[in-house]
């Protein structure tokens, strides 16, 4: 399979968008497919480093990331991108970039994130000492037409990875 197309994860942070792709890479490449995951944690460590967290910053990251996906998929390699992506606009304008684009919108409550609470962010945005923090001060826009939405507080991750894989199969991707 030599066809690359670009696998948009966007939700809260501690959704899960960064364990269902990595679960998904396996299942990918066990198909034939190059991958390649620009998580946001890692991007924002090299390719990102030094942006912080004000609407430019965010978008500055997306559209970067978005640049990156698009030389990949363009290349036959598919991109799966794993960042907050909190903003419609610039998700629009990154899906505008490729035509092989699929939106997964990863979601679960809040109030689940927030118990999850991985990184223990939440607790310090809660205590004031992170500003800005997406889904406490700092908005998240829930996708409006996403080709998949994985529930995370009511499907296992096996059962978000088969959704997104037949979903990729019914697009014609794999
Ligand atoms: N069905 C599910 N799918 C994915 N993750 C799940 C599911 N159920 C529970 N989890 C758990 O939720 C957490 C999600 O964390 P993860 O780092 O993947 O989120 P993220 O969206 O990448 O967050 P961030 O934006 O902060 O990087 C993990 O601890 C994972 O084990
Ligand atoms: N103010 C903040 N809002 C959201 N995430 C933050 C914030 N500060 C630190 N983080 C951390 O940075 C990660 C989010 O980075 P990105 O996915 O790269 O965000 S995005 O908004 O630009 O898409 C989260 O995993 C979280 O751990």
């Amino acid at each position: 399979m030599d066809k690359g197309f670009i696998l948009w994860f966007t939700g809260l942070s501690g959704s899960g968008k960064t364990t269902i792709s990595k679960a998904l890479e396996p299942e990918l490449k066990a198909r034939g497919c190059k991958v390649e995951i620009l998580d946001g944690d890692v991007v924002r460590t090299n390719l990102s480093k030094g942006l912080g967290f004000s609407k430019a910053d965010r978008d500055t990251n997306i559209l970067r990331i978005g640049f990156v996906a698009n030389l990949l998929s363009r290349n036959g390699v598919v991109a799966i991108t794993a960042a907050i992506s909190p903003y419609q606009a610039i998700r629009d304008e990154v899906r505008a970039m490729e035509s092989n684009f699929v939106e997964v919108y990863v979601k679960a409550p809040l109030e689940v994130c927030e118990a999850r609470d991985i990184k223990g962010l939440y607790a310090k945005a809660r205590k004031g000492e992170i500003k800005g923090f997406t889904g406490i001060d700092d908005p998240y826009e829930e996708p409006i037409n996403p080709e998949i939405i994985c529930y995370t507080d009511q499907e296992s991750l096996q059962e978000s990875v088969t959704k997104i894989l037949g979903k990729l199969e019914e697009l014609g991707y794999i």
